[in-house]
């Protein structure tokens, strides 16, 4: 039995702690932290009553019942929590992104590959959702030749006033960064975000929508519309453009209801249920790759190449210009 600590008890962790409570075989959730006293306590309460609470990292990290770490906290604080889990040699799943800027990704590379054990995987959900990996058995498959444009849209119906420019690309289209790059199998090499009009849902720290523009080193091209005020859904599309066909990802299927002379059929209103059974996936292979003391989905490698786009990205919602992608490091063979 794998006893998981998990550090931040908000929207993504709560639903991580149920998960691994109610539906994930081989693992059990003996503590919780987060800095609000409040959300740790909801996030025990899903965990059942023996689990304990901590209000700092650090000390669930080293609570020796808990030999492995779920970091569930934003972003910007992934990077204290992962070195303290890796000084630690505890097992972690680090929900996306790794860091949000490529600088700090390396200073986890460089304490996992020094700890000289694999101990991270990164939560890319997405390359176990259904939907996309039919789409990549059909490239694969090469019945349709090589891809040529992939057109994706990462629309939510709606985000906070904490939610700035940047996130759009290093919180919303890092999932797309990581899956295209996943399906194609090919490196990207620049970067370039057109704004166009801003929505009036939006607020003065925040232009929505944005269209990101990736290139590949074999001339694959990506837009990826991320409208994070769409109002009317959470919409996830993807389809790759190839030399002879096009693969659409299906959407979840849902009844198509007529009444009142009209048509209608249901699209989600949000990640937990669109990737609720991603989510499931990849948490289960994590714990069944614990006993093979493997990694066996993303990892600390990926979460930098990411980066690296990502950061590209950023620059580019400022500068207007095509910035360039390239890895300040080669990949180190530990991940080979
Ligand atoms: N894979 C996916 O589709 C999704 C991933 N996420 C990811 O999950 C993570 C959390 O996202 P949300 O739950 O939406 O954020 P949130 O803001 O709702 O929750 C974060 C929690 O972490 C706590 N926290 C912050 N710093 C902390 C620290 N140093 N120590 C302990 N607790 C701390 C906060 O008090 C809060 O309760 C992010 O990395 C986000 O990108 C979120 C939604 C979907
Ligand atoms: O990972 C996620 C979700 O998948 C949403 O699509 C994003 O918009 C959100 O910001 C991010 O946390």
């Amino acid at each position: 039995m794998l006893n998981v600590g998990v550090i931040g008890c908000g929207g993504m962790g709560r639903d991580h702690i149920k998960r691994l409570t109610e539906r994930t075989q081989g693992a059990k959730v003996v503590a919780v932290a987060d800095m609000v006293d409040e959300l740790a306590k909801k996030g025990a309460a899903v965990a059942g009553v023996d689990c304990k609470i901590y209000k700092d990292a650090i000390d669930l990290i080293n609570d020796p019942e808990v030999n492995a770490v779920f970091i569930i906290t934003p972003g910007f604080a992934h990077k204290a929590a992962l070195l303290l889990a890796i000084k630690a040699g505890k097992r972690i799943f680090c929900e996306k992104p790794l860091c949000t800027t490529a600088e700090d990704c390396l200073e986890v590379i460089d304490a996992e590959v020094k700890s000289g054990k694999h101990l991270i995987q990164l939560g890319f959900m997405r390359r176990y959702d259904k939907g996309y990996l039919q789409v990549k058995e059909a490239i694969k498959s090469g019945h349709y030749g090589e891809p040529l444009m992939v057109h994706c849209t990462h629309r939510n119906p709606e985000v906070g006033t904490n939610y700035d420019t940047p996130m759009a690309v290093h919180d919303t289209a890092i999932h797309e960064i990581d899956v295209i790059h996943w399906l194609v199998g090919d490196d990207f090499v620049s970067a370039q975000v057109l704004m166009p009009r801003v929505t009036k849902y939006s607020h003065s720290k925040l232009q929505d929508p944005q269209i990101m523009l990736l290139r590949t080193k074999n001339g694959i091209c990506v837009d990826n519309e991320v409208f994070v005020n769409c109002k009317f859904g959470y919409d996830i599309n993807c389809e790759v453009v190839c030399e002879d066909g096009a693969i659409k990802m299906p959407n979840p299927a849902y009844p198509s209801i007529r009444k009142n002379a009209a048509a209608a059929t249901t699209i989600d209103t949000d990640c937990f249920v669109r990737f609720h059974d991603a989510y499931d996936a990849e948490v289960q292979s994590w714990v069944n790759d614990a006993e093979k003391n493997i990694i066996g989905g993303p990892t600390t490698w990926d979460g930098y190449l990411a980066a690296i786009t990502a950061d590209a990205l950023v620059r580019a919602q400022t500068s207007g210009a095509i910035e360039k992608i390239k890895p300040a490091i080669e990949k180190p063979g530990f991940y080979k």
